[in-house]
């Protein structure tokens, strides 16, 4: 293909890998339609986790370069927010006017800048300036989505949960009523930097030229049609469903051998995604619970937030008794497994998560079936879509604050381990997800179009 003829997009992501993952992952769906694709990559990172995927993907594909994005200091007394990637948002944002050089100066010239909802409002102005088109990547569920566009209209209306039923829910028109005990708790906050970033968010990705989600059929196609057929809110940029993204092949790192000496179906995942941390407490119970199952597992622990910081030994974190007595069932791991491979090994047969909206589409993607324990965030919300699938529960009175007891855990996952029809209708929706993204499916589908769209420019 001549230089002329390329489509050259550009892609910018946010921060933390849950952000990332489906970057690098859309990045190589287009690589692999003869896009050439420049990855925008800030400096610094927050995770290690983050620099080493993101040097994976530009070897492994040619046609993906990255371009460094050197940001600006972040002068912390102007951000109310503790944590590290909302701020890392933030300084991106802050920083934003810097990509007008980068944008412009890409050769051949680009065709599209897709970007990251935390990002949004910040990057459309210098893409409308530049007459880009600017599509976003949603990472989270189609349910988010539509409270990232109705949120808005409803931000300065009492958004507290109360005694009164009929006054705890967040009516978003053309969806089922929301409870508003499942917002992100940083929304609530009128202080918080999270939800000043979220309104300016909403209020300008309506301006974007396309919104690609990464769901299918199986996730949520009730509220997409929603979003699509003008029910949320009128005049939206087409929502295109291009999931579930597949983990790559250069994703994978050392396998974790010791799943390929447990039984089918066998053993518990446990992973919190890359920046959940749990208190000290609720590690013990959690690891009670596993024993108290009498299941095999892996786990995945993780005390803090950055992976950086995460320094203390496994045993310490666990405890070396638990570790001694478990040892011919449990794995306990602290660093990083491909989740990808875990998910696909045929003796996992439970996913006990915290409904980050990645996890949940990569268990879809390989027929495991879910225990969602939400954590903070969207995880409530995105955790609604795993029993209306029947991929699984998540377990309401399992809030984001008390600490829930082993024994409750080890129950749950004991019924969830010996449920045969669960089984069956996880593998189903692993088959749609399949077929989903293969050829002439519906994501196969939604991804073609879209680079059509692309090589048509802007409207
Ligand atoms: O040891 C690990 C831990 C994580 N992962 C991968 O890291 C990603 C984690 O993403 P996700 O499951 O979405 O969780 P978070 O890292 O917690 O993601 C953040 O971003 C998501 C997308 O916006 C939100 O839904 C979450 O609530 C938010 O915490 C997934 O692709 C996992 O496969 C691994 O491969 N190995």
């Amino acid at each position: 293909m001549s230089d002329t003829n390329t489509l050259h997009v550009a892609i910018l992501p946010s921060s933390g890998m849950g952000h990332l993952v489906p970057a690098v992952r859309l990045a190589a769906s287009l690589a692999a339609r003869n896009c050439r694709i420049t990855f925008i990559t800030t400096h610094p990172t927050v995770s290690l986790a983050e620099s080493r995927l993101v040097s994976r993907l530009v070897s492994f594909f040619p046609n993906v370069t990255r371009q460094e994005f050197h940001l600006l200091p972040l002068d912390r007394s102007t951000a109310n927010s503790n944590d590290p990637f909302c701020l890392q948002f933030e300084t991106i944002r802050r920083s934003a006017h810097l990509l007008s050089p980068i944008l412009s100066s890409c050769s051949p010239p680009l065709s599209a800048l897709v970007t990251d909802p935390s990002l949004v409002s910040a990057v459309i102005p210098i893409t409308e300036k530049l007459r880009l088109a600017n599509y976003n990547l949603f990472i989270a569920s189609p349910k988010m989505l539509s409270l990232l566009i109705y949120f808005p209209t409803i931000a300065n209306t009492d958004l507290s949960t109360t005694s009164s039923k009929t006054t705890d829910y967040i009516e978003i028109p053309g969806i089922p009523p929301l409870p508003k005990s499942w917002l992100p708790p940083p929304l609530v906050d009128p202080s918080s930097l999270f939800r000043t970033q979220f309104i300016a968010n909403g209020q300008e990705i309506v301006k974007s030229d396309g919104i690609l989600v990464n769901a299918f059929d199986s996730l949520d196609k009730a509220t997409v049609a929603a979003l699509n057929g003008g029910k949320v809110m009128g005049r939206l940029p087409p929502v295109i469903t291009v999931g579930p993204f597949v983990p790559l092949e250069f994703e994978k790192g050392s396998p974790v051998e010791w799943l390929d000496r447990q039984p089918v179906g066998s053993v518990v995942y446990v992973c919190f995604g890359n920046r959940t941390a749990a208190s000290r407490e609720q590690i013990r119970e959690l690891g009670d619970g596993l024993e108290r199952s009498g299941c095999r597992f892996l786990w995945v622990v993780k005390e803090k937030k950055v992976d950086r910081e995460d320094e203390e030994e496994v045993g310490e974190i666990v405890g070396h008794g638990f570790l001694e007595r478990v040892k011919e069932k449990g794995l306990v791991v602290k660093s990083w497994v491909e989740q990808g491979e875990v998910l696909a090994h045929p003796a996992v047969g439970l996913f006990l998560s915290h409904c980050g909206w990645n996890s949940i589409t990569e268990a879809a993607l390989y027929g495991v079936p879910i225990l969602g324990w939400p954590q903070g965030g969207d995880q409530k919300i995105n955790g609604e879509v795993i029993p209306k699938s029947g991929l699984g529960i998540w377990v309401e009175t399992w809030g984001w604050e008390e600490i829930v007891k082993g024994e409750e855990i080890g129950d749950k996952i004991r019924e969830m381990m010996g449920d045969e029809k669960l089984k069956v209708q996880a593998a189903r929706i692993g088959e749609e997800a399949r077929k989903s993204v293969g050829v002439g499916g519906s994501s196969y589908k939604g991804l073609e179009g879209l680079v059509e769209k692309m090589r048509k420019g802007r409207a």
